[in-house]
């Protein structure tokens, strides 16, 4: 009796920690009210009923707010055959009120969303709907625009391929539907602009974010990068030879999670032995060190085949936790030229960094922020700490039935892997669908040629393309397939029972539904729940089990404590103890990562400051006539000069375009002096004084006069630059913009090797000024 009121009060209160949706749920009657009413209009009054909604401010009053439900409600009825459930409108709400909405797997979080993003639009809000790839952003706005039709709401999409003014056509619908890079690269290409009239980017409004804890959480580190090229790298074949014959252990150390390699007092011996005796931390050569440092990260770091692939004689890089191959990346020049030269292929252009953004600097840009995802009650309190946002946690529409299996634990991955096939090969011959999650690309292609030679065929989500790869998933729930797949995040499509069609949906939910099988836990348990949310969708009957060796580097690495344990013939591990080393495992790498977010986040936040600072001047001089000013009154008699010679308009111009170069070129330059900086507080001050407290104590001094140096730089330039043909030659003044920029993503490790392994994504050259 008491255990059943406990149970109400709960479902009633929600999860401890998540919004009260009691204010929402209490409208979900009067929603239905309406609905009579509004089945009797035309589309056109239905669209006229969702512009009277303008007539007002956010946030939505009561009436209001039941009235976008309701309406919003009836245009997807009207739009896509489908009546959004109750749940849909608890989301919709939510997301309103500015907080992440949990609801899980095939929930219908899409028309949720947009439903939401038209609820902003028709308040005059700017909505940028955030998803982690262009193949989701394309597949949603597309989907989603008849709803937004009959809801008079102007709906467009970004994607990596789109042309800068159809970018900016984009940007001037009310909704904009973009995947996080491409938004975060227009926003750095816009800070290389000489002309207002070349911005693309409109100021910030609304950030709707799906997969919301994969993008605000999981890539939130991640700093989307803008380079420049520079002169052509040198091949350092020599180097890469050099470091090779170094041995692991002996002369260097890597770091237990694979980021960081060192070279130990050996390795510095026998380098500076085999470079005629160097030394190495003289600072007398001072391009060595870091050669050698780059050529020991490509050598030691990044293994051929997981992190980058050789194809056609380049090197292409392969984001690690997603295995897609990126078309156009990049690792920070250095890095690319060293494994260049270690896999002895052409080296090519190189570049220097212009600017760069962290996702969540990019999203803390918006003043409302709000988002959706499966999986976000286990980083409520990350997305509070760094974003301010609270979680909402959304029931299913029917109760999920999914059942999760304890995890099999063995010793050796060699009898993991038995096992797993084993049990693939069992459960197949019931035609039930499996589909297999592993932790990188090499291990799915692994496990697929060995599933193979058991005569188990299998489909294997990798280096594909995100619309080949959601076509393949799409039929993961038929009758007998069997699926092999990286992380779950961003492949975004529902798994039907019975293939896409669902024709053969009865005989699938006979034989059990979906049957999930993680191979090793992920580093956090809510990667595990992604994975398994693939299965039970919408009440469907369906199961998951993670099969786990000790000998896994999440257990072995996080838990290295070791214990004995007694196993079965087949090698398997059945005391209870060993259950919870693995789940504590998983918590201290989770608490590692938390670590690591708050560590660049704080290390970012000098940087920021002073880029602020930077940009609020850069935009008075492009929007206004600072820079004109501040020559006219630093060089009063060139400014006459020019005024006279080639008028007023052209020497605000040139006077525009120099100031601008300058500041470029020094935030550039800082750039570098931080990265720099930052490399040698590793290494002078490792383990001795607070390396954080190190390089705010030197950035902060290196940072002054910025502005003034920068001026003072524009000044000499104008002096110097000369006239031609009534123009002012601005090039002749030493005004060299970057003949070609290019974007890319790393994965940042402050206070670590110079630079960090890069989880690097495609990103289009991009020629001239953009
Ligand atoms: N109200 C509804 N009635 C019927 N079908 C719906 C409704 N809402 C959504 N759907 C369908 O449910 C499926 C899943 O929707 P969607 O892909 O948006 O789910 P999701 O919550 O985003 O899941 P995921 O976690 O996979 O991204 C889609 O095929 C969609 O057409």
């Amino acid at each position: 009796m008491f255990g059943r009121m406990a149970a109400r009060v709960r479902q009633v209160l929600g999860k401890p920690g998540s919004v009260d949706l009691r204010p929402y749920t209490k409208l979900l009657t009067s929603i239905d009210d309406r609905e009579s009413a509004l089945l009797e209009l035309s589309d056109a009054e239905l669209t006229a009923k969702a512009a009277e909604l303008g007539n007002a401010e956010l946030p939505y009053e009561r009436d209001d707010l039941v009235e976008l439900c309701a309406v919003g409600r009836e245009a997807a009825r009207r739009a896509l055959g489908e009546r959004p459930f109750d749940v849909q409108l608890l989301g919709v709400m939510a997301l309103l009120d500015g907080h992440v909405a949990e609801m899980a797997t095939g929930e219908g979080k899409t028309l949720a969303g947009a439903l939401a993003a038209a609820g902003f639009a028709l308040r005059g809000q700017r909505v940028h709907v955030i998803s982690v790839n262009d193949y989701l952003a394309h597949r949603d706005a597309e989907w989603m625009a008849p709803v937004y039709d009959l809801l008079g709401v102007a709906v467009a999409r970004i994607g990596q391929e789109s042309g800068t003014e159809e970018r900016r056509a984009a940007y001037a619908a009310d909704v904009t539907y973009a995947s996080v890079s491409e938004l975060g690269f227009d926003v750095l290409r816009d800070r290389l602009a000489t002309d207002e009239s070349a911005l693309v980017v409109p100021e910030p409004g609304v950030a709707l974010i799906d997969e919301a804890d994969s993008v605000l959480v999981d890539e939130a580190r991640v700093p989307l990068v803008l380079a420049g090229a520079a002169e052509a790298a040198e091949s350092d074949a020599a180097m890469a030879d050099l470091v090779r014959e170094l041995r692991p252990r002996i002369h260097y150390e890597i770091d237990d999670e694979g980021r960081n390699v060192q070279l130990t007092d050996a390795g510095i011996e026998a380098v500076e032995e085999r470079l005629d005796g160097v030394d190495l931390y003289s600072g007398d050569d001072p391009g060595v060190l870091p050669g050698v440092n780059l050529a020991l990260h490509a050598h030691a770091l990044l293994e051929r085949d997981v992190h980058y692939i050789v194809r056609e004689g380049e090197v292409k890089l392969v984001n690690e936790s997603r295995g897609r191959i990126a078309l156009l990346q990049r690792w920070p020049d250095g890095l690319q030229a060293a494994v260049e030269a270690k896999e002895g292929v052409a080296v090519s252009e190189t570049g220097e960094v212009l600017d760069s953004i962290t996702v969540q600097a990019l999203l803390l840009r918006y003043p409302v922020r709000c988002g959706m995802t499966g999986t976000a009650m286990a980083v409520a309190d990350q997305l509070r700490e760094f974003y301010e946002l609270e979680v909402a946690v959304i029931e299913p529409n029917k109760p999920c039935v999914r059942v999760d299996e304890a995890d099999r634990l063995y010793a050796t991955p060699e009898e993991k892997e038995d096992a797993l096939v084993a049990e693939v090969a069992e459960v197949h011959t019931t035609g039930r669908p499996i589909l297999i999650g592993t932790q990188d690309v090499a291990e799915s292609e692994r496990l697929a040629k060995r599933l193979a030679a058991e005569g188990l065929d299998c489909a294997v989500l990798n280096a594909k393309n995100d619309a080949e790869e959601a076509g393949v998933i799409a039929e993961a729930g038929s009758h007998g397939a069997i699926t092999v797949s990286t992380q779950m995040a961003g492949r975004g499509t529902d798994i039907r029972l019975g293939g896409s069609d669902m024709a053969d949906r009865d005989r699938v939910v006979e034989a059990g539904g979906l049957y999930v099988m993680g191979y090793g836990r992920y580093p956090s348990s809510r990667l595990d729940d992604q994975l398994r949310g693939r299965s039970g969708r919408q009440g469907d009957p369906g199961s998951s089990r993670f099969f786990v060796s000790v000998e896994d580097d999440l257990v072995a690495n996080n838990a290295p404590e070791s214990r004995g344990y007694e196993v079965t013939a087949e090698g398997e591990i059945t005391d209870s103890a060993w259950r919870n080393t693995v789940d504590h495992a998983q918590r201290v790498a989770e608490g590692r990562l938390l670590e690591l977010h708050r560590n660049t986040w704080r290390y970012s936040k000098l940087i920021d400051l002073q880029r602020g600072v930077v940009l609020e001047h850069r935009e008075n001089v492009l929007s206004g006539d600072l820079a004109d000013r501040q020559l006219a009154s630093d060089r009063p008699e060139r400014h006459a000069e020019l005024v006279e010679e080639v008028g007023e308009e052209e020497t605000a111009r040139a006077a525009r375009l120099v100031t601008l170069y300058h500041l470029d070129r020094g935030w550039t330059d800082h750039l570098a002096f931080l990265a720099d900086l930052r490399e040698g507080i590793h290494l002078r001050f490792l383990g001795r004084r607070n390396p954080l407290d190190e390089f705010n104590a030197e950035a902060a001094p290196a940072f002054k006069g910025f502005l003034d140096d920068a001026r003072a730089r524009a000044a000499e330039a104008f002096d110097e630059a000369p006239v031609a043909d009534g123009r002012v030659d601005v090039a002749g003044a030493g005004v060299k913009r970057p003949s070609i920029t290019w974007t890319y993503m790393v994965q940042e490790h402050p206070f670590s090797t110079e630079f960090e392994t890069v989880v690097g994504r495609v990103r289009n050259a991009v020629s001239g000024n953009r």
